[in-house]
């Protein structure tokens, strides 16, 4: 996948991306273990939330939990300079806070991605959170906006329809496009479907780019 892309209409303000400074995605995603933390530490928040161990072990588990936060404090970095988010080649860029989905499809047509919302996302009766696919949307339509060549952007507004329950360790795709351009407007929408095209959640959103200098 293809990121910071060379140029825009707005050739002469791209490098500044606004205030934001100017990324690049991580070559060796992280190193050969990063994929493998951020997988188990997705594991750990799924039973984090779906477990009732006995007091004994919740305090053997925050004794480790505590021992990994002092193992990784010391190399905190600054935004741009971790693996975090700029991971293209894993799932959710290796951001624990974006869904784990695998992009398909990145180029000025459209975003494809494809995953499944495991237990961390349940909201009630075993469905998805209602907050996670608003979650799963904007960070598509980021993704969008960037594979169409628009410079940084951010969301003016972003409306879901949730059409149908959406289920929890489902196979599903999520994909999108620019609908419209105008001036500093970038109007795009996706649908969330399951894989023989039941739609479950559609969204449209409005991203607005960056003047210089802002945040
Ligand atoms: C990080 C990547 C690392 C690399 C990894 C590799 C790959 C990754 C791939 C892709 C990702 C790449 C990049 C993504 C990076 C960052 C994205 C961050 C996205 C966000 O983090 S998103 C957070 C939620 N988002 C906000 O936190 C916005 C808060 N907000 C504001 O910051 C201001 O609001 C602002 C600046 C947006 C606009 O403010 P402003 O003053 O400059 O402009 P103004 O208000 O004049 O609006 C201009 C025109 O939009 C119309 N308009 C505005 N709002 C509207 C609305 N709601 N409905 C209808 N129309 C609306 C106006 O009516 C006017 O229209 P007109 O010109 O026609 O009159």
């Amino acid at each position: 996948m293809q990121v910071m892309t060379e140029h825009t209409e707005r050739d002469g303000d791209y490098e500044h991306h606004g205030g934001f400074p100017v990324y690049a995605a991580d070559p060796d995603n992280g190193g050969p273990h990063f994929g493998r933390l951020v997988e188990a530490l997705r594991t750990v928040q799924d039973l984090a939330v779906s477990t009732a161990p006995p007091p004994e072990v919740i305090a053997q588990a925050a004794e480790q939990a505590e021992a990994l936060a002092a193992l990784l404090a010391p190399y905190t970095a600054p935004e741009g300079h971790y693996p975090a988010g700029r991971s293209v080649g894993l799932p959710g860029r290796g951001s624990l806070l974006m869904l784990p989905w695998t992009v398909e499809k990145f180029d000025r047509t459209g975003v494809r991605s494809t995953g499944v919302f495991r237990r961390y996302h349940m909201g009630g009766n075993g469905a998805a959170h209602g907050g996670v696919l608003p979650l799963l949307f904007d960070d598509l339509f980021g993704m969008i906006t960037h594979a169409a060549g628009r410079p940084i952007s951010r969301t003016g507004y972003l409306h879901v329809n949730y059409r149908k329950i959406t289920p929890l360790e489902t196979p599903l795709v999520v994909e999108g496009r620019v609908d419209r351009v105008d001036g500093r407007k970038t109007f795009v929408s996706a649908r969330l479907t399951e894989p023989d095209g039941t739609l479950l959640a559609d969204a449209e959103a409005l991203m607005i780019v960056l003047l210089p200098g802002q945040p």
